[in-house]
């Protein structure tokens, strides 16, 4: 969001924004980011890139350094190679890249320590203590590991590597448990070395430019705040795709499946930020108390209210795409979904009615996140007659498309120019891409930005996490318990047909497969 505090205290070029230190202590000061979990896949393609983009933005303090940790053994230049050769992101066609990409791995350093070795870590202490030569110390660790070892990792950094006269937090990546009973475990375990200050549950999703639009686009906008309501809402989608299976994560996948990878955490996030009420202000406490009331107002998912799915292998065009248990680090017999739809509805007198339908998939026919709204029929509408018999197709429907090419678009019915009186659908169609050509930051970028900051509101609070597991505890423990079967569905297909029995039960229609994409 703009005028969100940079770490330097320069958001852009354009823009000077305050930020928590005065210049004086700035410079007093130093921020040092440990990426626990290095040489891993996710530090690789999002957190080294987001920060180098951080860096080129000149969003970081003068005073930063960055440092890997993990256990395998790499040297200060190795970890720099491992970054620059692999490193893309949206800053690599920007002038002087490779100038800045040199003074950038200038800051960037390894230590190889085991997870649980507090002497380990304790070694970690004395390097990020030379370096920062004395001056205040401001620490933050970003778990990029497994869940398993989060506890272990956070017992060590915070018992002898934690800021001695600045602050330390620490960026939590997700899964936060597999159920209630976990998740309160995961946060009871880590609260003995952490106040919930310092922890920042991440969830990707709530950094990516349009979730963070919706408040702006429902709070400051008179055209929309008015139907944001079960009077003029029909129902909501929150559907996400993916063009491609589980390559190379099957492992952890299969432990988890696609209810508790996506919909329990990243679309479960849009839907409270889009049902919630107006928060008091813009305060992270305010919205995540909104969030948390709209969560505690649903009803917790039953068996009725979903159907999952799992792709089977399918050849296409000479080629052929393995199926979900082909994969070697998935059992044959496994009955984990990578493909769910649900049913929600919040009780209140807002929602009171409407489904919240959720969609969220592997290995489908297209890579995809939006949110639609179908709006209700026109009341008596004059034009009735010229929109045939199926008059779903003539209600307004707009749709935030989170990626990719963002855009926000409402499908309006509109006269054919000429004479006579023909309708057709088009599309008030705001197209990211056209309207704001300077490229989008990336999710983590934000993320990373609001957590040296101290910035909350787009992290996870825990009794957020509680009630969000409320929700899909119940089911998933059924679905276990039962072992319900998968529905099998082609690789590169739409997905199950028992998706549209259940939008169907709810008088539905998913908007994604209407055929009129903008
Ligand atoms: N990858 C992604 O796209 C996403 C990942 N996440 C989450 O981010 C975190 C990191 O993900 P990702 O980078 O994919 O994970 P990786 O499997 O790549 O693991 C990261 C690092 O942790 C160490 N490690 C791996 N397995 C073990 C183990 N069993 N015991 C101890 N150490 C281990 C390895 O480092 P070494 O051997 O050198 O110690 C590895 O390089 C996870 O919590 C994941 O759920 C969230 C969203 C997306
Ligand atoms: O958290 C996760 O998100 C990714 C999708 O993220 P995106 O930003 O590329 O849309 C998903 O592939 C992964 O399974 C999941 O763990």
């Amino acid at each position: 969001m703009d005028g969100r505090p940079s770490a330097k205290g320069i958001n852009s070029k354009e823009e000077e924004v305050s930020f928590d230190f005065s210049d004086s202590e700035e410079v007093q000061s130093t921020l040092s980011i440990t990426v626990v979990g290095a040489s891993g896949d996710l530090a690789k393609k999002k957190i080294f890139p987001a920060l180098f983009a951080l860096y080129y933005e000149d969003c970081l303090p003068e005073n930063f350094m960055i440092f890997g940790y993990a256990r395998s053994k790499l040297t200060d230049e190795e970890l720099r190679n491992m970054i620059s050769g692999t490193l893309t992101c949206r800053i690599d066609k920007r002038e002087n890249c490779e100038d800045k990409m040199e003074q950038f791995l200038k800051r960037c350093f390894y230590h190889s320590g085991q997870y649980n070795s507090e002497e380990n870590f304790a070694e970690l202490d004395m390097k990020l203590k030379e370096k920062e030569g004395g001056k205040l110390s401001n620490r933050l660790f970003y778990l990029s590991i497994p869940p398993n070892i989060f506890v272990d990792v956070v017992r060590c950094a915070s018992l002898k590597a934690s800021s001695a006269n600045g602050w330390t937090r620490v960026i939590v990546e997700k899964p936060f448990g597999r159920d209630s009973e976990s998740s309160a475990e995961l946060t009871r375990s880590l609260k003995q070395y952490l106040t919930e200050d310092q922890i920042f549950r991440i969830d990707h999703y709530l950094g990516k430019e349009l979730v963070e639009n919706l408040s702006v686009l429902r709070f400051s906008n008179l055209v929309f705040e008015p139907l944001w309501s079960r009077n003029y809402i029909r129902n909501v989608q929150l559907i996400f795709s993916e063009d491609f299976g589980t390559e190379g994560r099957g492992g952890y996948f299969d432990h988890y499946g696609i209810i508790r990878d996506i919909m329990q955490n990243h679309l479960l996030q849009i839907l409270a930020l889009f049902a919630m009420e107006t928060p008091v202000s813009l305060d992270a406490e305010d919205i995540r108390n909104e969030k948390v009331k709209v969560l505690r107002s649903m009803r917790p998912l039953q068996l009725e209210d979903v159907i999952v799915g799992q792709y089977k292998g399918h050849s296409k065009g000479g080629k052929t795409y393995q199926g979900y248990t082909d994969d070697t680090t998935v059992p044959n017999n496994s009955l984990t979904p990578t493909f769910a739809a649900a049913a929600l509805f919040i009780n209140n007198a807002r929602w009171d009615g409407v489904p919240f339908l959720m969609k969220a998939g592997k290995a489908l026919h297209t890579k995809r996140a939006e949110i639609r709204v179908q709006f209700r029929h026109v009341p008596g509408n004059l034009f009735k007659r010229n929109f045939g018999t199926d008059l779903d197709k003539a209600t307004n429907e707009l749709v935030l498309r989170v990626q990719p090419d963002e855009a926000i678009y409402l499908k309006i019915n509109n006269k054919v120019p000429g004479l006579g009186m023909r309708l057709d659908r088009s599309d008030l169609n705001l197209l990211y891409r056209a309207r704001y050509p300077r490229e989008i930051p990336d999710a983590y970028e934000r993320l990373l930005l609001d957590a040296i900051a101290g910035e909350r509101r787009l992290f996870i609070r825990s009794d957020e996490l509680d009630a969000a597991w409320s929700l899909f505890t119940p089911l998933l423990k059924d679905l276990e318990d039962k072992k319900i079967a998968p529905e099998l569905y082609p690789y590169g297909s739409r997905g199950p047909v028992g998706a549209h029995y259940l939008a169907a039960k709810y008088n539905v229609r998913w908007g994604d497969l209407s055929g009129e994409e903008s």
